[in-house]
C-alpha cells in the first residue's frame, strides 16, 4: 500500500513537472543534470536521458560558467533563492522564440530563480533553476524604450536638417553657458546665416530653398567636431557651440566653412544653385552676465558681416 502511495505521488509530481508552464532544471554542485522537465525538453529538443547526469555546461556552451557559479555559491552555501531578471541579463538557456512569425524577439526573453534543495540531514546538495519565459513583456518594454528615445529624439532634431532644433539647442546652450562660466574655459559661438536667401526661394522657389539649407546643415555636420553642438536657429540661421576651443582655431574652422560652402552647388532638379553665408563669431567671456549677451555678442558681428558685404567671417572684439 505504502510503495503505491509512493509511486502515485512519483506519478503526479511527473505529470506536474510535465504541465507546467517554466522551465526547472535540477543540479548538483558539480552543476550535473538531475531534472528536466518537460518545457525545457520543447524549447531545447533536449530529452531528459540525454541530458540527465550530464554538465549544464557542456550542453549550453552559451551559459557564462563563472557567473552562473558565482549566482549559485550564496544558494548552496547561504541557502538563499537568487533571481536575475531579463534585465539583467537577457536570458539563461538561449532558446528560439516561442512566436517567430509574430514576435519581434531574436530569443526567449528569461526571468531566473534559483532555489535551494535541501537534503533531510538541512544540507543544500542541489539547487533547482526555474525559467520564466517573459519574451511578451520584454518585447514590450523595449517597444515602449524605443518609442520614448525616438520621441525624445523628435523633440530635439529638426526635421528638415537633422541638427538640433531652436529649443533644443538653447537649453543646450544655456548649459554650456554655466559650464563656462564656472571653469572660465576658451569656448565659442557661431552664428551663421545664408546670404541673400530669399532670393534664393523666389528664384528657385522653397523646395530649391530647403535643399540648400540641408547642404548646408552637411556641410556644418562634415565640418565641425562630434564634441560642438550645431543648431537650426531660424529658417535660414544656424548656430554652433564649441566647447573647449581657443577662438583662434575657431576661426580656422569658421573659414574653412565659408569656403566649402562657396565652393558647394546643389544641383535641384539639372539646375545648379550656389550661394554664400556670413559668419559671426563670439568667444565665451566671463563678463558675459547671461546666454544671451553671449549670444547678442556673436549676432552683432554677424550683421556687420553682412553689412560689409557677406560671405566672409567676423570675429567679435
Ligand atoms: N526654403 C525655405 N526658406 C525659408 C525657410 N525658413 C525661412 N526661409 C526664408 O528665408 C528668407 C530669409 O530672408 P531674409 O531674412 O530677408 O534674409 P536673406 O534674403 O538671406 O538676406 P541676408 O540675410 O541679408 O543676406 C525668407 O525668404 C524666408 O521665407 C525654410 O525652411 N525653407
Amino acid at each position: 500500500m505504502a510503495v503505491d502511495k509512493s509511486l502515485a505521488e512519483m506519478h503526479w509530481k511527473h505529470d506536474l513537472l510535465g504541465s507546467i508552464e517554466v522551465g526547472i532544471v535540477v543540479l548538483d554542485k558539480e552543476f550535473n543534470v538531475h531534472v528536466w522537465n518537460q518545457f525545457m525538453e520543447n524549447h531545447s529538443s533536449i530529452v531528459p536521458s540525454m541530458i540527465q547526469g550530464q554538465n549544464v555546461f557542456e550542453f549550453f556552451p552559451e551559459i557564462d560558467k563563472g557567473w552562473f557559479t558565482r549566482k549559485a555559491a550564496p544558494v548552496f552555501s547561504l541557502k538563499s533563492p537568487v533571481f536575475v531578471i531579463w534585465e539583467q541579463r537577457p536570458y539563461l538557456f538561449r532558446f528560439g522564440c516561442n512566436r517567430p512569425i509574430t514576435s519581434k524577439a531574436e530569443h526567449m526573453y528569461q526571468n531566473i530563480t534559483i532555489f535551494p534543495l535541501a537534503s533531510l540531514t538541512g544540507e543544500v546538495e542541489q539547487i533547482c533553476v526555474v525559467i520564466y519565459d517573459v519574451t511578451d513583456e520584454a518585447v514590450s518594454r523595449m517597444g515602449m524604450q524605443s518609442l520614448n528615445i525616438q520621441l525624445q529624439e523628435i523633440s530635439r532634431v529638426d526635421g528638415l536638417t537633422g541638427l538640433y532644433n531652436r529649443r533644443y539647442w538653447n537649453e543646450q546652450f544655456d548649459l554650456h553657458f554655466k559650464r563656462a562660466k564656472r571653469s572660465d574655459s576658451d569656448s565659442a559661438l557661431i552664428i551663421l546665416d545664408i546670404d541673400h536667401f530669399k532670393k534664393v526661394n523666389d528664384t528657385y522657389g522653397h523646395p530649391a530653398g530647403d535643399q540648400v539649407i540641408q547642404a548646408l546643415a552637411q556641410i556644418i555636420k562634415k565640418t565641425i567636431r562630434e564634441t560642438d553642438i550645431a543648431g537650426r536657429y531660424g529658417g535660414e540661421e544656424f548656430a554652433i557651440i564649441l566647447p573647449d576651443t581657443p577662438v583662434a582655431n575657431v576661426e580656422f574652422v569658421s573659414e574653412r566653412l565659408r569656403r566649402l560652402v562657396e565652393k558647394c552647388v546643389v544641383d535641384y532638379g539639372g539646375v545648379n544653385i550656389s550661394f554664400t553665408i556670413s559668419i559671426g563669431i563670439a568667444g565665451f567671456d566671463s563678463t558675459h552676465e547671461t546666454s544671451a549677451q553671449w549670444l547678442e555678442s556673436a549676432d552683432k558681428v554677424l550683421y556687420q558681416a553682412k553689412a560689409a558685404g557677406r560671405n566672409r567671417v567676423i570675429l567679435a572684439e
